[in-house]
């Protein structure tokens, strides 16, 4: 008979209340709380609510990516090369700062609030000085599996049942936004040397074989036992969640806010290159967002 597999197990759960960020922005921060520190490659994952007098106004980046993820409203973006866009429900923004961005992140004035998730991604030395990339998917251009009635995966990042991503990934990731209707069961393959977590936005889930609770705005991070899949279970409720994973980089991690480097004077070399515009801030000499008024 075929070996039943064995499912990745939950060792925390950690609820994350709204705090204040950026410019009356609120988010509820999951990786990259007290709690929830050192999940490499993850540095942060937020699920912000801007209404329209917030936002993330003018701010740099360097050494990693952010993945922003808009499940509500709109959201404008603008850097000092002069990129800049709106992403609104669905919608992705895979950016890679790599050796310097400049920008700035806003709702649109006319929504009420924009609703998303912003993920940073550690970039592996090689990379952390590479050029800027953006990688942007309408909700449409995002493929879904659907291995059963009632159960929807998008695949932001890596694979599900056979559906894969079209997103480059240089540091190894899975990101996938799981819908799924009550009374289901699901099995998600995940590579054993990857560590992960889900993510609850709404209802209840039931992980592992034996049954861990998952609700809403709970962090819970999978074990690290070589299991190569997590079962996920509805009973009585409607479920939405996402499941990111990833390679663990296991390099020396230094950050300074929106800089993470390897070590200490690479944190400090970026900041003469940030307050001198050079090696990648050239333009970020008196460069103001246009949105950001
Ligand atoms: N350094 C630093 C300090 C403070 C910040 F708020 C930020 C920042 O921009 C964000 C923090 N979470 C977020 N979620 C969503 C969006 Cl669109 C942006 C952010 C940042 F980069
Ligand atoms: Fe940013």
């Amino acid at each position: 008979a075929a070996l039943a597999r064995v499912s990745r197990s939950i060792t925390k759960s950690v609820l994350s209340r709204e705090q204040a960020e950026g410019a009356g922005a609120r988010v509820r921060r999951s990786i990259g709380r007290p709690e929830l520190r050192n999940h490499d490659p993850f540095l942060m994952l937020d699920e912000f609510n801007v209404d329209r007098n917030g936002g993330f106004p003018d701010h740099p980046h360097r050494g990693f990516e952010t993945v922003t993820y808009m499940l509500e409203g709109q959201f404008q973006h603008e850097d000092f090369a002069g990129h800049k866009g709106t992403i609104g429900p669905g919608d992705l923004q895979w950016m890679t700062a790599g050796r310097g961005i400049v920008h700035s992140e806003m709702p649109v004035k006319s929504q009420t609030r924009a609703h998303g998730l912003q993920l940073w991604i550690n970039l592996p030395r090689e990379h952390k000085m590479c050029e800027p990339q953006y990688q942007e998917l309408l909700d449409g251009q995002i493929p879904r599996a659907t291995p059963q009635d009632g159960v929807v995966v998008k695949v932001i990042a890596g694979e599900s049942h056979g559906i894969k991503s079209q997103v480059y990934t240089r540091t190894p990731t899975m990101y996938l936004d799981f819908k799924m209707d009550k009374n289901k069961t699901v099995e998600q393959t995940i590579p054993a040397s990857f560590t992960g977590f889900i993510y609850m936005l709404k209802g209840t889930t039931l992980i592992g074989d034996n049954e861990f609770v998952g609700k809403a705005h709970h962090t819970l991070t999978f074990s690290e036992d070589g299991a190569e899949m997590v079962k996920i279970q509805t009973k009585d409720e409607d479920a939405h969640f996402v499941l990111i994973a990833g390679e663990p980089l296991k390099e020396p991690i230094v950050q300074h806010g929106p800089f993470v480097m390897n070590s200490k004077e690479e944190i400090y070399d970026t900041f003469v290159d940030y307050q001198t515009n050079q090696n990648g801030f050239e333009r970020a000499r008196n460069w103001k967002s246009s949105i950001t008024a």
